[in-house]
């Protein structure tokens, strides 16, 4: 049975969903105004792991992450640019498509952006106005949070402590300094919806709560997103929505712990990031991936080239043993011990799915695989080997790669097509930023991988040469 660490109750609980075999399950996406770090892309490649063991452990999973397509960031962002709000929403949504692809991260189920659920948003805070829960001031909406018992239940704080804290920001249109904004009236010449209480346009908060709604119903089995969001995004989400349907708005609340960089948060306002697109040039995507799998979801990761070159050889070293394994099956008959080995194999599965079960500790399960990679190195050197064990162990390894979303099979060093866009769309930054060296070098790059690239008025056009 799985068990996972529950942030509601700060306990780990065996996971049973709403309906037998099946799990909703939302993930707080991204702001879309510029590259993902690597410390954004941990949210997305540990839920992706989750979200592929709950369905290899036979759940029918639906899986929704959103993304805020419109924010003060994401305005700052254009008209620092002199570029249409859309316009800038849409690249970074193409950028983050081909970076999270890249990094073998399955599309959602659904991706809605707040944009197209506008309506939807409107009516969620008109339905918290009916019910006495938001507030119009001067155009502006806010959440009347002391009327909703039970916040602070998330992040363990109580109401009067967050009163004090230092969090809060005072503003004299609040009618208690905790209400927070739902609705933000418009400013002058800036992008807005027409709604009851003028133009402008949601706050954070709410969007998730409407898409949640809309997409997957009142409750849902798991939330999912970055400890950081623990407050006062997820906290005003659980206000928000059950304040509007009297019902619990997810069973289960998982986060994750922070990528590292010289023991201080990867974060762009301290400016010390990496991008995903830059790290996966220096590495392949799939050991960027290999690497953030090989600490527990929870746990802190430190980001550093050391750490980094080991889940490289790592990874390397299972590929070899794999390579070795395909090899020996291609000039092997059947002869051999198999039932012990066979034993063997099948305990090696069962501790994997044992590791896994336990609040998805890939980290455990990755000893797991070297463990196996050991045994079948053992097995190799043995005089007579036979086909049933050699397949036994490629196939465990296919499965186990499966669930992580690494494949430790040789490939052929090729571009993917998302990572070829990522470059071409990096390509036209730096050319609309004047940067032509690094056009150029990656023009260069491009065509040492054989990719010629097509200037047409409709845009660049790409095809694999021959
Ligand atoms: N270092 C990190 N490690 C893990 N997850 C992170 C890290 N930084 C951000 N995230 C996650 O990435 C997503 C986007 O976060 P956000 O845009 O706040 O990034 P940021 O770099 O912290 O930006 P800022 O410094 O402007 O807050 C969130 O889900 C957040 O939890
Ligand atoms: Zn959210």
């Amino acid at each position: 049975m799985i068990k996972l660490f529950n942030s509601l109750t700060n306990k780990k609980e065996p996971f049973v969903p709403i309906e037998e075999g099946k799990v909703k399950m939302y993930c707080c996406g991204p702001t879309v105004y510029n590259y993902i770090h690597i410390g954004n892309a941990r949210p997305p490649i540990v839920y992706d792991m989750v979200r592929r063991y709950l369905t290899y452990r036979g759940y029918d999973v639906t899986f929704v992450s959103n993304f805020t397509d419109v924010d003060d960031k994401i305005i700052r962002a254009a008209n620092e640019l002199g570029e249409e709000v859309a316009a800038v929403a849409e690249r970074f949504i193409k950028a983050y498509y081909a970076d999270t692809c890249a990094l073998n991260v399955k599309e959602a189920d659904l991706h809605p952006r707040v944009t197209e659920t506008m309506d939807d948003i409107i009516a969620f805070i008109a339905d918290l106005e009916k019910k006495g829960f938001a507030y119009e001031a001067g155009g502006d909406v806010y959440f009347r949070t002391r009327k909703f018992n039970g916040y602070g239940k998330l992040s363990g704080q109580a109401l009067d402590d967050l009163q004090s804290g230092a969090r809060i920001e005072v503003d004299e249109r609040k009618e208690d300094p905790l209400d927070f904004v739902l609705w933000k009236a418009a400013k002058p010449n800036e992008i807005s919806w027409s709604s009851p209480w003028g133009e402008g346009r949601p706050g954070w908060h709410i969007e998730c709560s409407a898409m949640i709604k809309k997409s997957l119903g009142d409750t849902i089995d798991i939330h999912a997103g970055g400890k950081d969001l623990t407050f006062p995004h997820h906290e005003n989400e659980i206000a928000q929505s059950e304040a509007l349907t009297g019902k619990k708005l997810a069973n289960y609340w998982m986060h994750n712990g922070f990528v590292n960089i010289n023991n201080e948060k990867m974060s762009k306002s301290l400016g010390n990031f990496v991008l995903a697109h830059d790290i996966i040039q220096q590495y392949s995507p799939e050991v960027v991936r290999f690497f953030m799998l090989t600490a527990h979801y929870r746990t802190p990761i430190n980001f550093s080239d050391e750490l980094l070159k080991g889940a490289e050889a790592g990874l390397e070293r299972l590929k070899n043993t794999v390579a070795n394994l395909q090899h020996r099956l291609a000039e092997t008959a059947d002869m051999g011990a198999e039932e012990e080995w066979l034993e063997k194999i099948a305990g090696a599965k069962q501790r994997f799915i044992e590791e896994m079960d336990d609040d998805f500790n890939s980290a455990n399960a990755i000893s797991v695989l070297f463990d196996l990679a050991k045994e079948a190195n053992i097995y190799m050197s043995e005089a007579q080997t036979s086909k049933k064990v050699l397949n036994a162990f490629l196939e465990l390894f296919a499965e186990f790669g499966e669930v992580l979303g690494v494949s430790f099979t040789q490939q052929e060093e090729e571009l993917l097509d998302a990572e070829i866009e990522a470059l071409i769309e990096e390509r036209n930054v730096a050319r609309k930023e004047r940067n032509f060296a690094r056009a150029d070098e990656i023009r260069d790059l491009l065509k040492e991988k054989n990719i010629v690239l097509e200037d047409t008025p409709q845009g660049v056009r790409w095809k694999r040469g021959s």
